[in-house]
């Protein structure tokens, strides 16, 4: 049913965004073919684990295939997907390359037959994860979403925008970054949430967890950055 917010209810959810209205006249808002469209046509099915990995990309490196492959393998995941951000709210848009060359860019890097490179929140139109994350449990109900990013932002993630909705929407797996790790459990978002937080050999299930539920993955670190890529290449 669409409208539903997947196979997993979140017991004491807030609210979700009323203004995220994604039934017109009892049909979706965004058609399917467009969905699939922008998935190059890899539909997820219900009961599948489907990391997402939203970034700027600008531009995509090895630091997010490094943290892709762990995510595949360590969380049991049916496939992953790069969500190449139309414009993150926190960040200027100057200097921020053009939404289709980031794609471009970065279908080059990823090269890996389960992530699949999308543009998909300019399709249905949001930019906020809260909201993203809404859409996608609607549009893809059953689909097991497991929301992943590194360490710098569990550290800022308090800033997003209705960013405890996010812990409700999905489980977050959050991939550990040079000198984030420490900052980052010690971040607001953290500790609000510390009873959510999954350890120990639990960490290979939390894509079927109960919400909310979030897990902290050491790994073999990477330095990699899209700043110092710009530096580097002189944007
Ligand atoms: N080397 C890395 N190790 C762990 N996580 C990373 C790494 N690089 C990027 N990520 C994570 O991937 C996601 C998308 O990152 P993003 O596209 O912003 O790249 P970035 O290198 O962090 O960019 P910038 O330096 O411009 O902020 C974020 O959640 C980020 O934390
Ligand atoms: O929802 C928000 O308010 C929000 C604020 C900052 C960042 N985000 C999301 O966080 C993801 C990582 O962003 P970035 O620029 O650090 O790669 C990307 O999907 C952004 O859309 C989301």
């Amino acid at each position: 049913m669409i409208g539903s917010p997947g196979s997993r209810p979140a017991e004491g959810a807030p609210p979700r965004p009323g203004r995220l209205a994604l039934r017109h006249g009892g049909r979706p808002l965004v058609a399917r073919r467009r969905l699939a469209a922008a998935l190059g046509s890899r539909l997820p099915r219900p009961g599948q684990r489907i990391g997402l990995l939203g970034g700027s990309f600008n531009p995509a490196h090895a630091g997010h295939r490094h943290i892709s492959l762990l995510a595949l393998q360590r969380l049991g995941l049916d496939g992953l997907w790069w969500l190449v951000s139309p414009q993150n709210p926190l960040k200027p848009s100057a200097g921020m390359a053009p939404h289709a060359a980031r794609i471009a860019r970065a279908e080059k890097l990823a090269k890996h037959r389960d992530i699949t490179v999308t543009g998909i929140e300019s399709v249905i139109g949001t930019q906020a994860t809260a909201d993203t994350l809404a859409a996608l449990t609607r549009y893809f109900p059953g689909v097991q979403f497991v929301w992943i990013m590194g360490a710098d932002n569990l550290q800022q993630i308090a800033r997003w925008e209705r960013w405890p909705q996010i812990f409700h929407a999905a489980a977050i797996a959050v991939f550990d970054r040079p000198t984030y790790s420490h900052r980052a459990l010690a971040a607001k978002a953290a500790r609000r949430f510390r009873r959510a937080r999954v350890v120990g050999r639990a960490v290979g299930g939390l894509a079927t967890r109960p919400l909310p539920a979030w897990a902290f993955l050491p790994i073999p670190l990477s330095k990699l950055s899209a700043t110092d890529l710009r530096r580097l290449e002189g944007g």
